[in-house]
């Protein structure tokens, strides 16, 4: 049994650190765990966090309870043009989260206990991994409730599970069992819900035996080859990163405040 312990306080989500690892837990389970602006708000602080705290190497996002990982947006507040936030403004700000679980340069893990449908669905697609319970499962349901995401929702979708079984996902919205959900890659492993967590853990802790920075080139390298520009941005911005560790990047900057050229000549260099 491990004791977490509360990174920040949040009324619709727990932050939680331990040994590494922080966890984002949607804590409305009384609703399947589904999110409103208010609790994307807290997503996206919490996701900043992670990102900036050094001592935090990778990120499980899950729900509370043993019923939901999360069932999408909140249809209580779903109105003309989005979710209506506490001042009557209309957000899909779920697809910034969406956004920040690609681009975080750690690990994001989803560990999926029940449901994850329509929006909370493509919140487990979108995560690095998923750890998924026996009792989980997995769907969209939005050509059904007037709603879809033809995002990364739909087409990285596409890319884990092939078109075919993406456009059956999308255009029936049928559930599928954790089992099911194995059977076509679209999560990485299924364990009993005592165990979930247990599992999840290892998994973190495997990787941070590793080298982080290998680690976050392979993730900007993967989501390079399918997001286009802003993939390569981030590919590209973590090379100028490993750029400015250099002695040539370096002398560069030093002659200019020097006032004289620069020596690039520098050794070694490889072929
Ligand atoms: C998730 C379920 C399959 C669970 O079924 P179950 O039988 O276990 O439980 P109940 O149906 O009885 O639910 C218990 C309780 O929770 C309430 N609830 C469940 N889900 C939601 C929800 N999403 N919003 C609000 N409330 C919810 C339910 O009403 C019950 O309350 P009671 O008062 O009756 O006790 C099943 O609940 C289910 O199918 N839920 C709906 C799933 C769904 O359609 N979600 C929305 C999809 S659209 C979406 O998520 C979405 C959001 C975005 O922000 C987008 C942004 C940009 C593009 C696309 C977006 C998008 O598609």
């Amino acid at each position: 049994m491990r004791t977490w312990q509360t990174i920040k306080e949040y009324s619709d989500i727990l932050f939680d650190f331990y040994d590494g690892i922080g966890k984002i837990t949607i804590n409305r389970p009384r609703y399947r765990n589904a999110f409103t602006p208010t609790t994307v708000m807290q997503l996206i602080d919490a996701f900043n966090i992670c990102r900036e705290r050094g001592d935090i190497r990778v990120v499980i996002l899950t729900g509370a309870g043993d019923k939901a990982f999360c069932s999408g947006g909140d249809m209580h507040v779903k109105g003309r043009g989005g979710y209506i936030d506490e001042n009557g403004v209309p957000r899909l700000n779920i697809l910034d989260v969406q956004k920040q679980i690609r681009t975080i340069p750690k690990p994001v893990i989803a560990m999926v206990n029940g449901y994850a449908i329509g929006g909370g669905h493509v919140l487990h697609v979108v995560c690095d991994l998923s750890i998924a319970s026996e009792n989980a499962i997995f769907g969209q349901t939005g050509p059904k409730v007037g709603s879809f995401d033809a995002g990364f929702g739909s087409s990285y979708l596409a890319r884990v599970v092939g078109q075919k079984k993406a456009r059956e996902i999308w255009f029936l919205c049928r559930q599928y069992s954790a089992k099911e959900a194995l059977d076509m890659g679209l999560v990485n492993k299924v364990v009993p819900l005592n165990e979930l967590e247990n599992e999840t853990v290892l998994w973190a802790k495997t990787m941070m035996e590793h080298s982080p920075l290998a680690l976050r080139m392979i993730k900007a390298g993967l989501n390079a080859e399918l997001d286009g520009q802003t993939g390569i941005q981030e590919l590209a911005g973590d090379a100028t990163m490993l750029y400015y560790m250099t002695d040539e990047a370096q002398e560069g900057g030093k002659a200019f405040l020097e006032k004289r050229k620069p020596e690039f000549n520098l050794k070694p260099r490889c072929p």
